[in-house]
């Protein structure tokens, strides 16, 4: 097998990346692997950019080492230059929805394992402009707490670092509502809301019920969104949010569809999200390429 290794050496706790020296020895040792390529990223759109210039033949598979943004950047590479090549994921963030999701393993054994077997999973992606997503898109209340979250913070407390920004930011957030028009074939019409969440996956920043409808491979993106609601009533249906158990609230209206086009009434900029990284802006149509990749699975 040909393998080509994509890390970012600054994500997570940076403890995942130690593993690697050993995975790749194991997996060379075993006969499994017989030529590797690594690369290290330095900075943001580094992993876009290499792989989207890796050609269809040139490796077996991907190991994508970070946190949700390098395996999005990977996701994006792939799909963007049609390689095709699956990708393994190394969970190596602060968060890691999409490996939690689907339980990829991170200590070596586990994971030369997985590597061994080569089973593959083919995967829904999200398309939204011509930027793609494999976990999740977000806008409103809340979705910027990331980025606020200094790189030295989350080595420190890992995804903690994101909840204590997020405490902080609840009552400075907590009246801005975005007049939303939404078009769907399942839904039409105009909400005043606090956030929209669009996912893949059940799992989003590290909550695992978030959509606790969404399956990864049935073509559809779960769309959640919280409607304009007073401080108490907001608290009290976040924290059934957290569980997974809100979807019939009268503040919340849940779709699954598989194209969705999002724009706000109001002259406010409203940012988006994408799997944990900032990106456009709406208004926005976001669709989803049935079983888009394939991911190597344990
Ligand atoms: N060497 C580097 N130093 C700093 N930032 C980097 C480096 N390489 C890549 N990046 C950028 O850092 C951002 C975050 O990366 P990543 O998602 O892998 O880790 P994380 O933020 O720790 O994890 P999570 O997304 O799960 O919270 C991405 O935008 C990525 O492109």
């Amino acid at each position: 097998m040909k393998v080509k290794i994509i890390m970012n050496p600054s994500s997570g706790k940076q403890i995942i990346q130690k593993n690697l020296e050993k995975i790749v020895g194991r997996l060379i040792l075993d006969g499994v692997v017989k030529y590797v390529d690594v690369f290290k990223t330095e900075k943001r759109f580094d992993a876009f950019e290499e792989v989207k210039n890796i050609q269809e033949n040139e490796y077996d598979c991907m190991i994508a080492v970070g946190g949700d943004g390098t395996v999005n950047e990977v996701i994006n590479g792939v799909m963007v230059g049609e390689n095709k090549i699956p990708v393994a994921i190394l969970p190596a963030g602060t968060v890691n929805d999409f490996g939690n999701f689907l339980n990829l393993p991170t200590d070596v054994q586990g994971f030369c394992n997985m590597i061994k077997k080569n089973q593959k999973k083919k995967v829904d992606v999200g398309k939204v402009g011509d930027r793609y997503f494999i976990n999740v898109l977000a806008g409103g209340l809340l979705t910027d707490v990331g980025y606020k979250v200094s790189s030295d913070f989350k080595t420190i407390l890992g995804k903690y670092a994101y909840y204590v920004e997020g405490m902080k930011e609840i009552p400075k957030q907590m009246l801005k509502s975005i007049n939303i028009e939404i078009d769907s074939e399942e839904f039409k019409g105009k909400e005043d809301i606090f956030m929209f969440i669009i996912t893949n996956t059940p799992s989003v920043g590290g909550f695992k019920k978030i959509a606790p409808m969404a399956k990864v491979d049935d073509g559809l993106l779960d769309v959640c969104i919280i409607k304009k609601s007073d401080i108490a009533e907001f608290i009290s249906l976040f924290l059934k949010i957290m569980k997974g158990q809100y979807i019939h609230h009268p503040k919340v209206l849940y779709i699954q569809t598989s194209k969705i086009m999002l724009n706000c009434q109001n002259d406010m900029n409203v940012d988006l999200d994408i799997d944990g990284e900032q990106g456009e802006k709406l208004p926005t149509t976001i669709e989803v390429i049935k079983k888009g990749m394939e991911i190597i699975v344990p």
